[in-house]
């Protein structure tokens, strides 16, 4: 079977897409690696395509690639309302389509939440947010995402989303509903859908609007930031209730685990400030005193336990709904590989992501003009102790006080990191965000 999508045109279509991560480097080639014909009404059809773009130097990207049959060069399917709803179809209707070299098999969980009606024909609007796949809200009351940009072997967000509505009650979170997956040399998750959650507003803009209010955080707002705390300390728990699926069950944190991270986090630190010295040499003299704080990781009695995590969490992962929050987009970071996304870990790391974002969002309201507030410690106490009061004595924490600190900071530390590569490749303006916090970070004793 021969692809009707020309391959020629490819690299300068995909040079012109939002989506596309390779727009740094000269393409060699594009090649299908799977794909099949999904059938339209009025005797048309789309291609679903996965292709796979070789660079003239470095790794190989793969990309789902939905297209119209054009004689006027690409065009992509999502832009039509009839294949967007043939796409949602195969996965309601639990379809396999046989492709070239495999099958795209739609999925849909057979929770109380996926046996909802739908009108027919199904509206389907496009979502206008900027964002690196593309998110679908069909009646208003499901979302689904097609994933862009594809990785090899089980997705995260899939497979979190999975675990935590068919093995859990944590129901703080869109339920997962369903997925479309590629099976055979292509095997990839392709969408992923959910509980479409209306008039939601997200944690980040949230807590902009608070930031910029006042610079006195209210009893309110801190209230909600407790609930956040405790949504997230119940988000843990359930993430750590498996007793017999591997990928889930808790495995204790040995002194080996926090020398590993230990050692991962001074290695980061080396690439880190080397490349971020480029433009922030006065971070040369705090090298010295920030390898000692990664160091003292390794340093902590082990106690508690690894377990699976949220991975990416900031204040743009929560929704804030009428009176409450929900926690959505189990991806983890977007730069590591599948393999260590899905890796078991500390759960204050999360922890430490969210306390992160407050300091971001000080840092955007006061670049706004805003005078600096009494906000951001306030903003952590409250988290912190929402967190703690729902995870009291769990067995994944830490035992005392001592290490849990320890251990917070160490992960605070290597989130900085992380964040000055992500905002050095994405949004250079705001490396400084990051980086003036590892200047403030103080060395400890
Ligand atoms: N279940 C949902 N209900 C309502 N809005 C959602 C839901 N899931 C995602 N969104 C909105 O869509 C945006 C993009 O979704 P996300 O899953 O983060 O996509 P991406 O992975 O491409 O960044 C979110 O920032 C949020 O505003
Ligand atoms: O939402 P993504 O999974 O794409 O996460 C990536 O992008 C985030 C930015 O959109 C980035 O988050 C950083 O910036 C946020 C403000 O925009 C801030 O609230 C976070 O604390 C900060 O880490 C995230 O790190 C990155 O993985």
């Amino acid at each position: 079977m021969t692809t009707p999508i020309d391959l020629t045109k490819l690299p300068d279509y995909l040079r012109n897409q939002r989506w596309f991560a390779g727009k740094a480097w000269p393409i060699k080639s594009v090649s299908t690696v799977d794909h099949a014909t999904v059938p339209l009404p009025g005797g048309r059809d789309f291609t679903l395509a996965v292709v796979e773009v070789i660079y003239e130097l470095g790794h190989p990207d793969r990309y789902l690639l939905p297209v119209l049959p054009s004689s006027e060069g690409i065009q992509d399917a999502l832009d039509d309302v009839d294949a967007l709803r043939a796409l949602f179809q195969v996965i309601r209707e639990k379809q396999t389509i046989s492709s070239a070299s495999g099958r795209f098999v739609g999925e849909w969980l057979d929770t109380p939440e996926g046996l909802m009606a739908l009108p027919s024909p199904v509206p389907v609007r496009r979502l206008q947010v900027e964002q690196s796949n593309t998110s679908v809200v069909v009646a208003e009351k499901v979302i689904f995402k097609v994933i862009r940009k594809l990785e090899a072997g089980i997705n995260p967000e899939y497979e979190v989303g999975r675990f935590l509505a068919t093995k859990t009650s944590f129901r703080a979170t869109p339920t997962l509903l369903g997925a479309l997956q590629s099976e055979g040399p292509a095997g990839a998750t392709l969408a992923v859908v959910h509980r479409y959650i209306p008039n939601v507003t997200d944690g980040w803009r949230y807590t902009l609007d608070s930031f910029r209010r006042s610079a006195r955080l209210s009893d309110a707002f801190l209230g909600e930031l407790r609930v956040l705390g405790q949504r997230l300390g119940e988000l843990h728990h359930a993430l750590a209730s498996s007793t017999d699926e591997p990928g889930f069950v808790p495995e204790p944190i040995h002194a080996e685990d926090l020398q590993r991270w230990s050692a991962s986090m001074v290695g980061e630190l080396g690439v880190t400030l080397n490349d971020a010295m480029r433009h922030f040499p006065e971070l040369e003299g705090r090298r010295e005193g920030l390898i000692e704080r990664a160091k003292q990781l390794a340093q902590v009695p082990p106690s508690g336990q690894k377990i699976r995590i949220h991975g990416d969490l900031h204040l743009g992962q929560v929704l804030r709904t009428e009176g409450d929050w929900l926690i959505f987009d189990f991806e983890g970071e977007p730069g590591r590989s599948f393999a260590l996304r899905r890796e078991k870990y500390s759960a204050l790391r999360d922890v430490a992501g969210m306390l992160r974002s407050f300091d971001y969002a000080e840092a955007t309201v006061q670049l706004e003009g805003e005078a600096a507030g009494e906000r951001v410690a306030p903003a952590r106490k409250a988290f912190l102790e929402g967190y703690r009061s729902a995870t009291q004595g769990a067995p994944f924490l830490p035992q005392d006080d001592a290490s849990f600190d320890a251990m917070l900071d160490a992960f605070e530390l290597e989130k900085m990191l992380y964040e000055v590569r992500y905002e050095l490749q994405n949004r250079p303006d705001w490396v400084r965000i990051p980086v003036q916090a590892l200047m403030r970070m103080e060395v400890r004793k």
